[in-house]
């Protein structure tokens, strides 16, 4: 947070003043503007956090009408900046009305440079330490986490949070099916870590990703000398995984004969190491994870029924991203904080438009290739705002969702969008620029799931 930009606007209707001013912030970057509609306009496109108000302003250079105009209009565009006005040669009475309406703090003209510096230095120091709170508020220890490791606002998820809740301090088997990078493993984690074996190991193992020929060994593990390149004593990972939790992800890749030993330990909790002689008890919980249509295989006898009713005596079928209402759109922007604090501060969020295509897109490899594009993107960024044109989505298949009714759609929501994040969240301002009722831009928020 150290190394962001530090913005100012000066707004300021006497020319040599403006350069006075301007020049003597090095540390700064500083924008002027003479009038209402300049410092609006600058508030908008550069976002500073920080503005000195001379509050007599063309067309009422003598009085305080314009300059008032102008701390309201500020404010309620971006609730957050530090506005600090110039009270008139004379009275405080300007200064202190100006306090009560918002404005942060005030100096006295003539302007004393040394003493302005401090005032501007201050409220840019309490101005990054709010960011840094809401900052750490986004990465969200909390509200949106459904068993502590899973963001999601989606109710299809947070019912399935519930049900793995419910079944954790039992023993049953859990299967969890869904396509790949839903969030299967993240999901057998977060069992583990609510369940009474937390402080036990949790194992997991890629069945699909090692050798037939070295699986067997991976887990059961293997005697000294039980085969040619047996030189030593393995452990396996079912062993490794006593007390705890095993999760077997792929499990439809096991193979036939596999199966059948596999079966034998769940039935009777005992496993003997590959040349070994020695039966050990087991004690594990196990949870698998698969992306290939079980039932199918067992029809085809590629897998032993017998054995996926031992593995899912409690089924969870995990929705696709493009089925979780929302949770694009608030992945990517936890993706884009953690990987922006991790890789590149200076990116802050999206641009609207890029919001828009996270939310349309269908998400074929889920959450990963959120993540992934998400990751990708930060690290190319060379502006504050990530635009659609980083995410890499494909643009021929983006034209799959575009027929006459989602095109509209889509403008709609990247008008709305646009609104919101231009007046900070706030919906009258939103439907004010859009040139639309509050009722009717809540209406919409609504039928396009947009959350404020
Ligand atoms: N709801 C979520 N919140 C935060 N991160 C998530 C969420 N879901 C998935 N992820 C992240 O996405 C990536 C993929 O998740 P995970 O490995 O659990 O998926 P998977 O379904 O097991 O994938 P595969 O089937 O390909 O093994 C991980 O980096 C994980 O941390």
């Amino acid at each position: 947070m150290t190394s962001e930009t530090r913005k100012l606007l000066i707004v300021e209707d006497d020319p040599g003043l403006q350069k006075q001013l301007k020049w003597s912030y090095e540390d700064f970057e500083v924008f002027c503007a003479s009038n209402r509609k300049e410092a609006l306009d600058i508030l908008r496109s550069e976002e500073p956090d920080i503005v000195t108000l001379d509050l007599g302003l063309p067309p009422d250079p003598d009085g305080v009408t314009e300059g008032f105009a102008a701390l309201e209009e500020i404010l309620k565009l971006k609730p957050d900046t530090k506005v600090i006005v110039a009270s008139g040669h004379s009275s405080n009475e300007a200064a202190m009305s100006a306090i009560s309406a918002g404005a942060w703090d005030f100096y006295q003209k003539p302007v004393d440079i040394d003493e302005l510096h401090l005032i501007v230095n201050r409220a840019f120091h309490v101005r990054s330490l709010e960011k840094r709170k809401e900052f750490l508020e986004q990465q969200g220890n909390g509200k949106d986490f459904v068993l502590g490791n899973i963001l999601t606002g989606a109710p299809e998820m947070i019912k399935i949070a519930n049900t793995i809740e419910r079944v954790a301090n039992t023993s049953v088997s859990v299967m969890l099916l869904g396509g790949s990078g839903t969030g299967k493993e993240l999901l057998a984690r977060g069992l583990h870590n609510i369940s009474d074996r937390r402080d036990k190991p949790f194992i997991a193992i890629n069945c699909g990703a090692i050798p037939e020929t070295l699986l067997e060994s991976e887990l059961f593990g293997h005697e000294k000398g039980a085969f040619t390149g047996a030189v030593k004593t393995v452990v396996g990972r079912i062993e490794t995984a006593n007390g705890g939790t095993l999760f077997l992800d792929e499990v439809g890749d096991i193979p036939l004969a596999l199966q059948v030993k596999l079966l034998r330990f769940l039935q009777e909790r005992v496993i003997e190491r590959i040349g070994g002689r020695k039966s050990i008890p087991i004690d594990v919980r196990v949870v698998c994870a698969t992306h290939r249509n079980l039932n199918q295989m067992i029809a085809a006898q590629e897998f032993r029924d017998d054995l996926y009713f031992r593995l899912a005596e409690i089924t969870v079928q995990i929705p696709s991203l493009k089925d979780r209402t929302g949770d694009a759109v608030l992945l990517a922007k936890h993706f884009l904080n953690k990987f922006a604090a991790e890789m590149n501060p200076s990116v802050k969020g999206f641009r609207p438009e890029a919001l828009t295509v996270i939310d349309q897109w269908t998400w074929p490899g889920n959450v990963r290739e959120l993540e992934n594009k998400i990751k990708r993107a930060v690290i190319m960024a060379d502006d504050r705002l990530i635009s659609s044109d980083l995410l890499e989505i494909d643009e021929d298949d983006e034209q799959e969702f575009l027929n006459l009714k989602a095109a509209r759609e889509q403008a709609d929501r990247k008008a709305i969008y646009r609104a919101i994040s231009r007046t900070d969240g706030n919906i009258s301002n939103a439907a004010k620029l859009l040139g639309i009722s509050r009722p009717t831009l809540y209406d919409l928020l609504k039928q396009y799931n947009i959350e404020t």
